[in-house]
């Protein structure tokens, strides 16, 4: 069984990532890619679907966990009342092959620990034949698939699993490096577990090292930049929302999703916020990835695409998963691939208009594909659509799509006027106007003085707080003060904000979910672009002590059962955090950025140094 999604940690080589319980099982791999089949799936089963654990034998062994500096190497300290020993996990970043090198050290006394391993390919329905080589390594074979397990203590078989135990006194060492090749290759060969630690040790390092600091907030938002960094597929530069599939949005429900794919918009989001920290580089591949992805016919862009820019996502369902908490089904692809979502040209059209003006490159191509898409954009934006949240209750007219929509001519218009680019610009500011027009007239609820969830309805949805953010209407506009007010009356739960109500039967989805809090990190922008400082901190400071011990965050938080659901740990509420972070810090405003707004000045006028 599974452990509370708070108690995971998350370890990666920028290509794929596992997820370390606190109880020292890894039950979550997919290998060699994020997309690949998991190996390790006791995350969404049972130990017999794949883990592998180490741990310490005495019941009563404290276990504390931190990742060792600004790195995603992992360290978990163990104290009995024999002995101190540390456990450190890590992926180094692709040397000769991809592993997964498990280090335990003794540091006081002795610890006695013992070692579990359970291969299962294909997501936990496949054991592999498991033979020893004539160096003694286990190698684990099914179909394409192998497995390498070197160790410098002996592990033997017990049933279809293989344990060991061992005992590290001080400066003793045991190793672990358990390496992914194809069973029709040569199995990888061993690399050497220390030389590996310390490249990645250096890398991870020099990686954080440039990061733009958020005054008080730094730590927490270089350890949710790290995560970003660690969810981006380092040969394409495609960015995975989650490294996970079907972790719950209600604890036993069937809100499960697979979000190992990239997301337009999740993507879009995080290169913003890798911009604002300083991250060019990364911001650079992710729009070429886009330019990839996008080529081709317009009129078939998809909202989501494979980490390399693959168009197949084909939803299908893993029966014998039992499913985290019994929470079913355990799909694996995503329908929402077929979908129609207005918004992501607007964010498409908002990426490439911010890293013109931070000065990548143009290479050219991306201002003619710019103008293909707004010419199939003026064709269906009256048309509805399934929105931000990706319902599967049948097309409306959001708002917050058709505010993305201006988005979209809002940032045509102004690349053509800033970067004197080819227009056509007074058809395009027409449209834009035409848009605003509709969304004012439509969207706007006189009556409760908010904008909806979509036209002509009274729900509310707090994607509309993205309207202030992206610059549709100025902060001071009182209907944006009004909506702010109406979102925080209305869709509030202990402090926190859910999308919509879920209930109002929108999204075609049984049951519930639980606050989303990328959404409430949009309120603290919004109330910073208010003014309301104050308010805004204590949000924000409410947010940050939501995170687990190792500063991660999951798509959204059980209000009722004080736990994380939905995948972990997820992109959308990390880059939420970061922005909200710099908006507080006051070093780097990306709300101001986005909208071309001014926040009022904090009520102590103070600068933060950066
Ligand atoms: O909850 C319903 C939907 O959940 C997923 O979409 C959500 O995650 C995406 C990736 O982070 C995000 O871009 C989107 O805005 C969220 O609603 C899932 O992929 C959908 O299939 C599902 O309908």
């Amino acid at each position: 069984m599974a452990l509370n999604i708070e108690d995971y940690a998350i370890i990666g080589d920028c290509e794929t990532a596992a997820l370390v319980g606190r109880d020292g099982s890894i039950d979550w791999l997919c290998w060699p890619r994020f997309d690949s089949a998991a190996c390790f799936a006791n995350l969404l089963g049972e130990p017999e679907n794949g883990r592998w654990r180490i741990w310490p034998i005495d019941p009563a062994a404290k276990v504390a966990r931190r990742y060792r500096g600004h790195t995603m190497i992992l360290d978990t300290l163990i104290e009995t009342a024999e002995g101190f020993a540390i456990v450190t996990d890590f992926m180094p970043m692709k040397i000769r092959g991809t592993h997964l090198i498990r280090l335990v050290r003794g540091v006081r006394g002795s610890v006695r620990l013992r070692t579990e391993l359970v291969i299962r390919f294909d997501y936990g329905s496949v054991a592999p034949w498991v033979h020893r080589d004539e160096e003694g390594s286990l190698i684990a074979v099914a179909g394409p698939d192998l497995l390498v397990l070197r160790a410098s203590t002996p592990l033997h078989p017990d049933g279809l699993t293989h344990v060991g135990e061992f005992t590290v006194a001080e400066g003793e060492s045991v190793e672990f490096t358990l390496s992914y090749g194809l069973s029709y290759q040569d199995a990888p060969r061993a690399i050497d577990p220390y030389k590996a630690l310390e490249q990645t040790e250096r890398t991870w390092l020099a990686w954080s090292k440039t990061f733009e600091h958020a005054g008080p907030w730094s730590e927490a938002a270089i350890r949710s930049l790290l995560t970003l960094r660690a969810l981006i597929f380092q040969p394409s530069g495609g960015i995975v929302a989650a490294p996970t599939t079907s972790l719950p949005e209600r604890l036993g429900g069937g809100r499960n999703w697979d979000y190992r794919f990239c997301w337009l918009r999740d993507a879009t989001f995080t290169l913003l916020a890798l911009m604002n920290a300083g991250y060019v580089n990364e911001a650079d591949k992710w729009r070429k990835w886009l330019i990839r992805a996008l080529g081709g016919e317009p009129s078939l862009v998809q909202i989501l695409y494979g980490i390399a820019g693959e168009r197949r996502a084909a939803e299908r369902t893993l029966p014998w998963l039992s499913g985290y908490a019994a929470s079913q089904p355990v799909r694996v692809g995503n329908a929402a691939a077929d979908q129609l979502q207005l918004d992501i040209y607007g964010e498409v059209l908002d990426v490439f208009y911010h890293s013109r003006r931070a000065g990548l490159a143009p290479d050219g191509d991306d201002w003619a594909l710019q103008i293909e898409l707004l010419k199939h954009l003026e064709i269906v934006w009256e048309e509805p659509d399934e929105g931000i949240w990706e319902v599967r209750g049948g097309r409306r007219h959001f708002t917050y799509s058709k505010v993305m929509v201006w988005v979209a001519f809002d940032r045509a218009v102004k690349s053509v006027e800033e970067f004197g680019l080819e227009g056509p610009l007074d058809h395009w500011r027409a449209l834009r106007q035409r848009i605003h027009d509709d969304v004012c007239r439509n969207g706007f609820d006189p009556e409760q003085g908010a904008f909806t969830q979509s036209y002509g309805v009274k729900e509310l949805d707090a994607s509309v707080l993205l309207i202030a953010l992206v610059g549709f209407l100025p902060p001071e506009d009182p209907r944006v003060r009004s909506t702010v007010e109406a979102v925080e009356r209305e869709l509030m739960v202990d402090g926190l904000l859910r999308r919509y109500d879920p209930h109002a039967g929108v999204d075609g989805l049984p049951g519930g979910e639980g606050a989303f809090l990328a959404c409430s990190f949009w309120l603290v922008d919004n109330l910073v672009l208010l003014g309301r400082t104050d308010d805004a901190r204590r949000l924000f400071e409410r947010l940050l002590a939501l995170r687990n011990d190792l500063g991660l965050l999951a798509e959204e938080y059980d209000p009722l059962e004080k736990r994380f659901v939905g995948n972990f740990p997820q992109a959308f509420s990390h880059i939420a955090l970061i922005n909200s972070a710099y908006n507080l810090a006051h070093t780097y405003k990306p709300c101001e950025q986005r909208s071309g707004a001014k926040a009022p000045a904090d009520a102590e006028g103070l600068l933060l140094p950066r």
